[in-house]
């Protein structure tokens, strides 16, 4: 909203500081601490939030530490608890749908909401619900459902969202790191050598637990 009075003309201080928090003393949650997941609570931790974290998996004591973030495994139990609550999970059966009207009645009203994971985990017309009526208190993320997303779809609409298109990862460092890694498995792959572990989706027919 600041870039836009700027390029339009305006100078009303007051029309951002009434919605503007800093990040400072908030409780940020992820659900999900997978390779994303722990960078961003490593990034988080120097502006001093209160930083949790759901998984189906602890991450190890010493990095737990590291961190400063506290587990939560009841993720009931954590959604309460945030101002911010961002999404690092993989779409899986399990996931698919899981934060529809009533997990998203379980939130703080006035929650921030980041989901850069995959659209389907959300319910798209009960996140455009929540924003209509405030309880959430703003949307952003780069994933929809379906993507690429029609005209009508209504997080394009939806008060206080800041969406845009699918484009975490293509700055050009991005591209150049995406094809490097994929140039490095076409490689291992025609000398018949392993993956590393995380990069397996299915492995012997198996899918990765993750996953599931
Ligand atoms: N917007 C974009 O361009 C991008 C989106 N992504 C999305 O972000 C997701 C996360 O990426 P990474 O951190 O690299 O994946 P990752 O596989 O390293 O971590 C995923 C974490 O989610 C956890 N998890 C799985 N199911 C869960 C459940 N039901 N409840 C709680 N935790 C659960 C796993 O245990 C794991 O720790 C990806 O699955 C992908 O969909 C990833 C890269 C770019």
């Amino acid at each position: 909203p600041g870039h836009h009075q700027a390029i339009s003309g305006e100078w009303d201080l007051a029309g951002i500081a009434h919605r503007a928090y800093d990040l400072e003393g908030k409780t940020v949650g992820t659900v999900g601490a997978g390779r994303i997941g722990k960078l961003l609570l490593q990034r988080l931790k120097p502006f001093g939030c209160n930083l949790l974290y759901h998984d189906r998996l602890r991450v190890d004591a010493a990095l737990e530490e590291e961190l400063g973030a506290a587990f939560e495994e009841d993720l009931d139990a954590m959604l309460p608890k945030c101002d911010v609550v961002v999404l690092n999970m993989p779409l899986t059966e399990k996931t698919k749908y899981m934060f529809n009207k009533e997990k998203i009645a379980k939130m703080k009203k006035g929650v921030i909401i980041v989901n850069n994971a995959r659209g389907a985990i959300m319910d798209t017309q009960a996140v455009a619900d929540a924003c209509k009526s405030g309880h959430i208190a703003g949307k952003g993320g780069d994933v929809w459902y379906p993507q690429p997303a029609p005209k009508e779809h209504p997080w394009r609409y939806m008060p206080n969202n800041a969406m845009t298109p699918h484009i975490s990862g293509t700055t050009i460092d991005g591209q150049v790191s995406r094809t490097t890694g994929v140039k490095d498995m076409l490689e291992r792959y025609f000398k018949g050598q392993d993956f590393p572990e995380p990069n397996y989706i299915v492995k012997e027919g198996k899918l990765a637990s993750q996953y599931k």
